[in-house]
């Protein structure tokens, strides 16, 4: 069966082997196997913390949690009775449909929709469709976000992101192409331009970059993935390191070591979204090899 639908989660079975698990709760994605054109075992590419809950009572330390409507702490009134990050990684998604499942790949569509919970938190009038794609080599993720108030009623405001956990060895990790872009330096509370030519995450390492180029290649000595993005015109760069992961409480010893958090979004300003429309963010994670792709 290429998609099984379980209590909590749904998993994904591509006809070549690589496989992907969903989690309801968040519609968080916490594994993604996949081999590569010159290796083709599937491996696994993204960093879940043993320490983390997958029971519902907490976000998940790891995988591709979901930000919306605010990423981190919250900065527009709408969202002022709203936690960091928001509430998506942390609400139970509906499974919806099966949207494709055929050699190309095999995907599924999760919805969100307002809960009394929500509304308490958040008044806007919203539908989330996360549809979840798996190919031979490619995971993709596309967050549909739909303003379903009546035409008299205001825009929404938002803010979206995929916070990628990528397995990897966050001491050799290199990303590129932000040389010469703008960014927040999260650690040093200043804003900055970015100067080198590839980032690491050596140091504690938390960059909101603005205005990005959208399409990222993460590479490590022998592996690498390449992120494309669709009208997600920001990303961040983060890894706490020992400094700041040893006091996350549901981060793993040593965890910060095996990943590197690079996060495409739309974060620095809001998307103002009219009522019955729709807007689309999107990103496509392929294993390359740290083969950097010329097109
Ligand atoms: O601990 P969390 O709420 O999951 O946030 C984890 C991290 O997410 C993003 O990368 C932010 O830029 C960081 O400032 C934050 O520490």
């Amino acid at each position: 069966m290429p998609v099984e639908h379980l209590n909590d989660r749904i998993l994904l079975k591509h006809p070549k082997g690589s496989s992907a698990e969903i989690l309801l709760y968040g519609a968080s994605v916490i594994s993604w196997k996949s081999g590569s054109i010159s290796n083709p075992a599937p491996q696994e590419r993204l960093f879940v913390s043993g320490k983390s809950a997958l029971d519902g009572s907490k976000a998940v330390r790891g995988g591709i949690p979901v930000v919306f409507p605010c990423f981190g702490a919250p900065s527009h009134p709408d969202h002022a009775k709203l936690s960091q990050h928001g509430f998506a990684r942390s609400e139970k998604w509906n499974f919806g449909v099966v949207v494709m499942d055929n050699d190309a790949g095999v995907s599924v569509r999760l919805t969100l929709l307002p809960n009394e919970g929500i509304k308490e938190k958040f008044e806007q009038p919203f539908q989330l469709d996360y549809v979840v794609t798996l190919a031979e080599h490619q995971l993709s993720t596309d967050l549909h976000v739909k303003n379903t108030g009546l035409s008299t009623a205001g825009p929404i405001n938002f803010q979206a992101l995929f916070h990628n956990y990528i397995l990897a060895p966050a001491n050799e990790v290199l990303v590129t192409p932000l040389q010469g872009v703008s960014y927040h330096d999260k650690v040093a509370a200043a804003d900055k331009v970015e100067t080198r030519a590839a980032v690491d995450v050596r140091s504690f390492t938390d960059s909101v970059y603005e205005n990005a180029p959208g399409k990222y290649q993460v590479t490590w000595p022998g592996g690498g993935v390449e992120v494309r993005t669709q009208h997600l015109k920001d990303v961040v760069v983060w890894n706490p390191q020992k400094e700041a992961g040893s006091k996350i409480g549901d981060m793993e010893e040593g965890g910060w070591e095996k990943y590197v958090c690079v996060e495409p979004g739309y974060v620095r300003g809001f998307v103002s979204l009219a009522t019955g429309e729709t807007w689309t963010g999107g990103q496509v994670i392929t294993v390359t090899d740290g083969l950097t792709s010329k097109v």
